[in-house]
Parts: structure tokens; C-alpha cells; sequence
């Protein structure tokens, strides 16, 4: 790989950078951390310079540089050796020229955003081809790369996916006219059969983004957005099983919406919370240790998993409104989900998952007192799509501190999968897609 060589890079205004994150990393550089696979020939030129405060505009760019790619790489779990090479390429081409670009409209600078997007996508576990074209997106949008050049520098697969990718914003873009229920629904549907899934979780991180910094915009198109993205990209979201995002487009779409709704709601959630330990986690992790020291269950387990998650702002808001109820009466604000591995020595395996199911609504009702009538037993009784679960509500309030209440959904790593990607699939039953045979193809992708 060629090194990189300070007077090869353009001159740039240093003046407008705005990402004051990584300036902060930078500082911290070490060189023994980076886990710049290959890549330490340009990275040893940095060791070699005297102090870390370069002065050329060339030492800060491979500063700059360096920063980003330590700060993405150091978010991502699964790192090759050529994912490495991809993504300091993909940056080695991109920050000079997107340094160089004016502010955007919302007052960032494109690089500031074009790296918020790809910390994103890292966060998201994508792989090192969707982060460098999220991060040469900006600059190809801008008019200053092209996608021949993406091709030609980066390689085929960057510049195939940058392709798609906006090939799905044109198309979304022009059938959006019309954004009544059917339309929608057809469009959500359109976009997860027609696309490499990469281009739209691309999109979606993009759009997200977009949303965090809604706020330069006049307030008609802020509500444009917001509806097109509760419409169409939250429920993408979901269908593609991202929590992660389908909760904050949903919510930030739903304070632009409706600000004094999502006040009511806010306020209400907040107004639990104590400490800087959120509620949940404390919930989640006394579960998992009554579980893991529970001798019975124990016989009955290989692995026993707690997940937890809050109710987003917009689907309590949808609870409220759907039947009247009050905050207090809904269910699932806290949500806890318990899935067992049975074990396979010991009997009949979907027989021992069973008992095993029931053992742990014995454990919880001796940690918690139960909500009467909110006990639904989708295990005995599967619902009609074939989904099965052990579902209760408990009241969690202690010392006279009222709490909302918390679900408590408790299934098999048979159920979970049958929930997550079969007939009962949280794409069907939520993301907007209809059919079966599409989640299957979605989980596989
Ligand atoms: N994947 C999947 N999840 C489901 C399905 N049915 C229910 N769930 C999950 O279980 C939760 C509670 O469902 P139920 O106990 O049936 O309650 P509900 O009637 O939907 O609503 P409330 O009683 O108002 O909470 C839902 O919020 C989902 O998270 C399904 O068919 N597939
Ligand atoms: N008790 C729970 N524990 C952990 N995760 C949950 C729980 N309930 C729902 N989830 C997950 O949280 C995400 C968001 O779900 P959300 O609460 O918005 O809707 P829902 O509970 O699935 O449906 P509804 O609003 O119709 O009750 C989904 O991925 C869902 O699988």
C-alpha cells in the first residue's frame, strides 16, 4: 500500500472543522492501539513527528485521518485485515475533499456528518464496505467524487453499494408523493424485496442522522420529514429488526409531530428514573442473577439470557391512544425478554423448554408482585401465527416509589426463533412486511 505523504494533500481551511469528538481522541493517540492492520507504515510517520500538535495542514489531515479511523475501528467487534485497508482508504479519499466543502445547511461541516453517519453504522455492527460508503456518500452527493472514481480507488463492491444506495433514495424519493396507509405500506414493502439490505440500513443511518439535527429547518418541512420518516423509515426500521433505530426515528419523528404528546409521555418516563443507573438494567440484571442461582432451572438450562428494552416514546403514545388507557396502564414501558437454552440430556427438549418456561414465572413472581389478568400463556395457547411465549406484567414499585409497569416475555431459543424470523416474526407482525417467505429471505441477508 502506498504511503501517505503530507505534500499530497491539498491545503485546506482547518479553521472550519467542527468535530470536536475527535479532536479529543486525537490528542489521546496511541500508536500501539490502532489496530491498523498493515497500515502502520503511514501511521509510523506520525510517531516519527516530534510533538502531536501537528502544524502543516498535511499533519493535521493524516491526524484527522488517523483519529476517524481509530474511532470507528475501535466500534467495530469483527475487523479483517482488508476491512482495515477498505476503510483508510475510503477516508484517506474522502477528508481532504470534504474538508475543503462549505458548511451544510444545518451548520456542519460534510465531514462532521459524513463521519456521524459512519460511527453509526459502526455502532450498527455494519461491515467495513457500508461505513466507507457512508462515509464517501457526502462527497459523491456533493458533486466532488464521483462513482467511477469510488470504483477506480476504493472498489467494485464500494462503488456497487454506493450505486444502490442511491438509486434507493432517488426511487423513494419520487414515490413519495403519496403517503396514505396502503401506499406506504406498499412502498416499505417495494423497498425490502428490490434492495441490497446494506443500501437501506445505509439510508436508514443517513436519515437518522438527518433527523438528529432537524431543527435549521422551517417547521413545514420538519413535520414533511417527520411524517415520511414515521411512515416509511421507522417501520423499515423494524422489519429489518433494528431496534437501534427504529426507537429514535420513531421518537424524534413523533416530537416533531406532536410536541405536546411527546412532552406528556416524556415527562411521565422520566419522572421514574433515578440515579444514573437506568431502571431497566437494574431490573435486568437482578432477573438474570435469580435465574443463574436458581438450582431447579439450572437442571433444566444450558444458558439462560435476559434482554431489556423501553417502550419508545411514539409506541407508548400509540398504546394510550388506541384504547384510551392512562400511561400507568401500559403493560410493556419496561420490557424484559428471557430466553432459555433447554438442555438436550435430560428429556424431551421442547418438553424441558416448557418447564423450564413455567419455572422462571415461579422465580419472577417470588422477585416481584404480579399484575392479576395480565398473564397470557402463548405457550399452552400459541397464537394463531404460531407464536408462543409466557407473557406477565409485574408491578416493580418498592418502598412506596411508583414505577411503570414491566413485561415480562419468557420463551425458548425454539420460540425466540420462530418470533425473530418465522410466521410470528416481529417483521410481520410490526415492520410492514406480509409475507413469510420475504422474512425468511430478509433473516438470511
Ligand atoms: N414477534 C411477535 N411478537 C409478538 C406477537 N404477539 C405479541 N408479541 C409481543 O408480545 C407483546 C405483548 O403482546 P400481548 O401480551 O398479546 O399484548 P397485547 O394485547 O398486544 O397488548 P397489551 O395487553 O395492551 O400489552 C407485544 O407487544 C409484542 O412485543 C407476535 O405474533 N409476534
Ligand atoms: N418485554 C420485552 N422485552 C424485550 N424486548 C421487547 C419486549 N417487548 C417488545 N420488545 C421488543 O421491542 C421492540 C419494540 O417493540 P414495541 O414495544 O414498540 O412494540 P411491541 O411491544 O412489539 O408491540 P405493541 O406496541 O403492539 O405492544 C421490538 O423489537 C420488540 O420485539
Amino acid at each position: 500500500m502506498e504511503v501517505l505523504h503530507s505534500h499530497s494533500i491539498p491545503t485546506i481551511n482547518f479553521s472550519k472543522l467542527n468535530f470536536p469528538k475527535f479532536h479529543r481522541r486525537i490528542r489521546r493517540i496511541r500508536l500501539t492501539s490502532l489496530k491498523l492492520h498493515g497500515i502502520r507504515a503511514e501511521a509510523s510517520s506520525l510517531s516519527s513527528s516530534p510533538s502531536l500538535s501537528p502544524s502543516t495542514a498535511g499533519e493535521k489531515m493524516v491526524v484527522e485521518l488517523v483519529g476517524a479511523f481509530n474511532e470507528l475501528t475501535e466500534r467495530m467487534n469483527v475487523l479483517s485485515k482488508s476491512s482495515s485497508r477498505l476503510l483508510f482508504k475510503a477516508l484517506k479519499l474522502s477528508i481532504p475533499i470534504l474538508q475543503g466543502l462549505p458548511l451544510s445547511p444545518d451548520s456542519r461541516s460534510p465531514l462532521t456528518k459524513a463521519l456521524s453517519v459512519a460511527l453509526l453504522l459502526a455502532d450498527l455492527q455494519m461491515d467495513a464496505e457500508v461505513i466507507s460508503t457512508g462515509i464517501l456518500r457526502q462527497a459523491v452527493e456533493a458533486g466532488v467524487v464521483s462513482t467511477q472514481q469510488v470504483r477506480d480507488q476504493i472498489g467494485v463492491g464500494t462503488a456497487h453499494l454506493l450505486h444502490e444506495s442511491l438509486r434507493f433514495k432517488n426511487n423513494i424519493n419520487l414515490k413519495l408523493q403519496v403517503l396514505d396507509d396502503d401506499t406506504a405500506a406498499a412502498l416499505r414493502k417495494y423497498c425490502l424485496t428490490y434492495y441490497d439490505i446494506r443500501a437501506l440500513i445505509l439510508d436508514l443511518a443517513i436519515k437518522l442522522d438527518m433527523m438528529r439535527h432537524l431543527d435549521y429547518l422551517p417547521r413545514y418541512q420538519q413535520l414533511m420529514v417527520s411524517l415520511e420518516v414515521l411512515k416509511i423509515h421507522a417501520p423499515l426500521a423494524h422489519a429489518v429488526a433494528s431496534n437501534y433505530l427504529s426507537f429514535e426515528l420513531e421518537d424524534l419523528s413523533f416530537r416533531h409531530l406532536f410536541p405536546h404528546s411527546y412532552l406528556y409521555v416524556d415527562t411521565w418516563l422520566r419522572s421514574h428514573e433515578t440515579g444514573s443507573k437506568p431502571l431497566i438494567d437494574i431490573y435486568k440484571e437482578r432477573l438474570l442473577q435469580s435465574l443463574k442461582s436458581d438450582p431447579a432451572l439450572g437442571k433444566m438450562v444450558d444458558e439462560v439470557s435476559v434482554l431489556g428494552r423501553y417502550k419508545s416514546r411514539y409506541s407508548t403514545m400509540k398504546k394510550l391512544l388506541k384504547d384510551g388507557r392512562k400511561p400507568e396502564a401500559v403493560n410493556d414501558v419496561l420490557g424484559l425478554r428471557v430466553i432459555l437454552k433447554p438442555k438436550s440430556d435430560v428429556g424431551n427438549l421442547s418438553e424441558v423448554g416448557e418447564r423450564a418456561c413455567y419455572r422462571t414465572c415461579e422465580i419472577i413472581r417470588s422477585l416481584w408482585k404480579e399484575m392479576p389478568h395480565r398473564t397470557k400463556d402463548y405457550i399452552a395457547r400459541p397464537k394463531a401465527n404460531g407464536y408462543r411465549s409466557l407473557h406477565m406484567a409485574v408491578d416493580v414499585s418498592d418502598n412506596g416509589k411508583t414505577r411503570p409497569p414491566m413485561e415480562i416475555q419468557i420463551r425458548t431459543t425454539e420460540m425466540d426463533m420462530l418470533a425473530a424470523n418465522g410466521t410470528a416474526s416481529h417483521s410481520l407482525y410490526k415492520g410492514g412486511l406480509t409475507d413469510p417467505e420475504e422474512v425468511s429471505q430478509q433473516s438470511v441477508i
